[in-house]
């Protein structure tokens, strides 16, 4: 369990949270919906001990954490399948067996056995991506920190992405806290959407979801969300 208990932030500038409450329940997807500036990484950045709070509490009972960043953040003269294995070596895992690791989870992942050896300046974008979720799921993770990691994509392949890490998610029981400004990527992914003020940012909305993969049940859902005043006043009203 993740848990936030009215914590606040200061960065000397005054504080990003109005007291922020939440909490990720192991195997479940939590999605964070706010505008830009509202303090979204700022909460993965406590749910990984990078940042201390001013204020309150934060208690991550995770035993393993992993990110995925907005960027892929790939070392450019490793080949794919070290990059996927780094968690690993830190782990104390043998250079063969990690290899032999990542290179399972990157072919599950969509890759073909050609690839495996590129280097990222080798690798598109959305193989990148590939790459940079592997290398989170590799360390066998019980919480995944997900941070815009498909902000950078086209709709098609960000569709794509979504998916495998749904499928991640709920076949390892991985429990997740994913960020994003995209309403419909929430619907489509999250058991739960926490929707953030502007800063100083407080839970506006906090409500129980169904992931999707169904475009018009996606499409319908995300007009009802949009249609809460909260919502509206928390995500496009200035
Ligand atoms: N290390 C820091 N020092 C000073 N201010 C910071 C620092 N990190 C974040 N902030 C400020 O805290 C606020 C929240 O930043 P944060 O990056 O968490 O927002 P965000 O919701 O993730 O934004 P975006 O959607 O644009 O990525 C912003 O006002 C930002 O300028």
């Amino acid at each position: 369990m993740l848990a936030f208990d009215g914590v606040t932030v200061d960065f000397g500038d005054g504080p990003v949270f109005d007291r922020l409450d939440l909490a990720v329940a192991p195997g479940r997807l939590v999605a964070l919906l706010g505008r830009s500036g509202c303090g979204k990484t700022t909460s993965l950045r406590l749910a990984a001990g990078l940042v201390a709070p001013a204020s309150g509490r934060v208690e991550n009972r995770f035993r393993r954490t992993a990110t995925v960043f907005q960027e892929p953040r790939l070392l450019p003269w490793a080949d794919a399948t070290d990059n996927a294995a780094f968690g690993l070596a830190a782990l104390g895992v043998g250079r063969d067996e990690r290899r032999a690791r990542a290179a399972g989870l990157l072919t599950g992942f969509g890759f073909a056995p050609g690839d495996l050896g590129k280097r990222p300046a080798e690798l598109s974008g959305g193989m990148q991506s590939r790459v940079a979720i592997a290398r989170a799921f590799a360390v066998e993770p019980d919480l995944v920190l997900m941070d815009e990691p498909f902000a950078a994509l086209d709709v098609g392949l960000r569709r794509e992405l979504q998916d495998l890490v749904r499928e991640a998610v709920e076949r390892r029981g991985t429990a997740a806290l994913f960020v994003t400004h995209d309403v419909t990527e929430a619907i489509r992914l999250a058991d739960r959407i926490l929707v953030l003020s502007p800063r100083p940012a407080r839970v506006v909305l906090d409500a129980a979801a169904a992931p999707t993969a169904d475009p018009a049940a996606i499409h319908a859902a995300a007009a009802s969300f949009l249609a809460l005043p909260a919502v509206r006043g928390a995500l496009l009203e200035r």
